[in-house]
């Protein structure tokens, strides 16, 4: 059996006079860290926005578990199996950080609407077994204390994690992270890291979106660099530094002098 996760080819988007992404794929296999990297307005969120649902692109087919999907709509690409967080931080601010999960969480529920209105039997045990899931997620991302508070008390590493908790509670094949360590400072950037870690060595998959070379360097299996809406390569982290096109566009001669 085949160990892709998420194959993506052919994608196109163009806004107006814009061409954000010309024939852009990937290929992502269970297990791997995956990073998309490049300069600003190279393509990556509007990537991130396509195979999510968030933008309907031009052209582009997608594969997901080996199933082909259509990313046409936010909430049935979660149901299949990918999740994300946002490089501007989308939690609910009045919701306890526990209950930020819990939505997460009810992607994956049974009961419905009438069960929630009925409180009928299946629909409590459904409930308790989701607040337990939602506590177990925010401990795994080391936050666990915090359940009670209100998502727009945490700090914004605090938020991130939480971010990545409510994404893990759908259960999702894929996780797509953009630009996580955003705003983060050096400790917080640790022990992001360590997170990212635990999450691919827990078998998940995760997409990551990141500036942070040394980040994406250090946590990724392969990379794809794009720039102006081109992937102009794809390999392992030490191939794409390597890639002179990829030192003039994005890493930059500094970069080259020291690697
Ligand atoms: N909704 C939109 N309408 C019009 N143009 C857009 C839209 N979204 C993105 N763009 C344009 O598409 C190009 C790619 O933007 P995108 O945000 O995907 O780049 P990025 O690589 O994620 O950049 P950054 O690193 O700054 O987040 C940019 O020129 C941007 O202005």
């Amino acid at each position: 059996m085949s160990d892709t996760v998420l194959r993506v080819q052919g994608v196109s988007k163009r806004f107006g006079g814009l061409q954000a992404l010309s024939d852009v794929g990937i290929t992502i296999h269970k297990g791997q860290v995956y990073g998309l990297i490049g300069p600003n307005g190279a393509g990556k969120t509007t990537f991130f926005n396509v195979i999510t649902g968030l933008y309907t692109p031009d052209s582009g087919s997608f594969e997901l578990g080996g199933t082909p999907y259509r990313p046409e709509a936010v909430h049935q690409v979660a149901k299949q199996g990918i999740a994300r967080t946002f490089q501007n931080i989308r939690l609910f601010a009045e919701m306890t950080a526990l209950e930020n999960v819990m939505v997460g969480r009810h992607v994956r529920t049974h009961s419905g609407l009438v069960g929630a209105i009925f409180r009928t039997a299946s629909f409590k045990a459904e409930e308790a077994a989701i607040t337990q899931r939602a506590q177990e997620l925010l401990d795994y991302v080391g936050i666990g204390h915090y359940a009670e508070y209100k998502a727009r008390t945490l700090s914004y590493g605090d938020q991130r994690r939480l971010e990545i908790a409510r994404a893990l509670a759908t259960d999702p094949k894929l996780i797509a992270l953009d630009e996580p360590a955003a705003g983060m400072n050096a400790t917080e950037k640790v022990v992001l890291r360590e997170l990212i870690d635990r999450i691919r060595n827990d078998g998940r998959t995760i997409l990551l979106i990141e500036h942070d070379v040394k980040l994406v360097m250090g946590l990724c299996d392969r990379v794809t660099v794009l720039d102006y809406g081109k992937a102009i390569a794809e390999g392992t982290p030490a191939e794409v530094q390597r890639n002179e096109q990829v030192i003039e566009a994005y890493l930059g001669a500094g970069h080259k002098a020291t690697a």
